[in-house]
């Protein structure tokens, strides 16, 4: 378990995380999320004892990890920037990791293959592509078995095949009931990998929640009615006081199923040309959630604004 209380970091007059609490359990992935420069890299540096906090406190297992004695047999961390030798081959690299840590050889042929490097084991690591590369980062963290694993995108460079393995492998990880801690852009992605997420915010904590209690309460869903009768079909479902709204050329609806709007319109005898259930995706809700800590926002006509408005 990852537990940080109150934990700070002020660059400056800047304050990168600011006052955050969070307990990341095992036996599950944890994704983070926030916008650019929320405060993400900070956080998880300081989990790692790469940053100092200004203030607070965050333990792996409740100790600081800086005192960790053999570190990579506790925990297994991939940061954005590797910091591996371009001159040494992805087999001696490990090699040294598994020498300072005390982790047997035999461990480092296993995960070159667990990694899927085998076969480019003896190539400079300079010569890598960038998925290469992100496989020996992973093939790092996890060299030393660690009971917790941080990921900061792990995913960046993979190609479709490479992120599908990503996702495999974070879900074993944690049914062997591991502490996995996840950082990714990729929304979609993290829709299908992570069980809990923690959002953040200009250093803010803005959500901690089970991923099926941060959908249901930041990604509605709604029934969508397109009919060439909007303004009878509108009449029919709001006759009761249920709110309609007109979104682009249909209608949304969400307080009533889609069995229930489908027998009013069919009483009503309006004509529907689609009737269906939406879940509003985790980029939508993700978006929605941090709109107002985004730090760096591109001009209006870089998105399509929807047009929205109540009936
Ligand atoms: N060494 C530093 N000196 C000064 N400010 C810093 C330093 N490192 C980070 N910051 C600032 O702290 C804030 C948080 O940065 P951080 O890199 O943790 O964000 P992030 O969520 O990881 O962003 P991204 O998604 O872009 O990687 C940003 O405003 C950043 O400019």
């Amino acid at each position: 378990m990852i537990s940080a209380r109150e934990l700070t970091k002020r660059y400056g007059d800047r304050v990168a995380v600011d006052g955050i609490d969070f307990d990341i359990r095992p036996g599950k992935v944890t994704g983070f999320l926030g916008p650019n420069g929320a405060g993400k890299s900070t956080t998880m540096r300081m989990i790692l004892g790469l940053d100092r906090a200004s203030s607070g406190t965050v333990t792996v297992n409740g100790r600081p990890y800086s005192n960790a004695r053999a570190p990579l047999r506790e925990v297994g961390a991939l940061l954005e920037a590797q910091a591996i030798h371009p001159g040494r081959s992805a087999l001696d690299h490990l090699r040294w990791l598994a020498a300072s840590n005390d982790i047997s050889t035999a461990r480092v042929r296993q995960i070159l293959d667990q990694v899927g490097l085998e076969d480019v084991a003896g190539r400079r690591a300079g010569k890598f592509s960038l998925g290469m590369r992100q496989r020996l980062g992973i093939a790092s963290a996890l060299i030393g078995d660690p009971p917790v694993v941080i990921l900061d995108e792990p995913v960046n460079g993979l190609d479709s095949e490479g992120i599908r393995w990503v996702r495999r492998l974070c879900r074993r990880l944690a049914d062997e009931g591991r502490t996995v801690f996840v950082s990714s852009h990729l929304m979609a992605e993290m829709s299908l990998t992570a069980d809990h997420l923690i959002v953040i915010g200009q250093g803010r904590i803005l959500a901690d929640a089970s991923m099926t209690e941060f959908m249901t309460a930041h990604a509605p869903s709604f029934v969508r009615v397109r009919t060439p009768d909007r303004e009878r079909a509108r009449e029919a479902i709001s006759r009761n006081g249920t709110r309609v709204d007109l979104v682009d050329d249909e209608l949304r609806v969400d307080s009533l199923d889609v069995a229930g709007i489908g027998d009013t319109l069919y009483a009503a005898e309006v004509r529907v040309h689609e009737l269906s259930g939406v879940q509003c995706s985790l980029e939508e809700a993700f978006m929605a959630l941090t709109a107002d800590t985004v730090e760096y926002q591109a001009g209006p006509e870089a998105a399509a604004p929807i047009a929205q408005g109540a009936l």
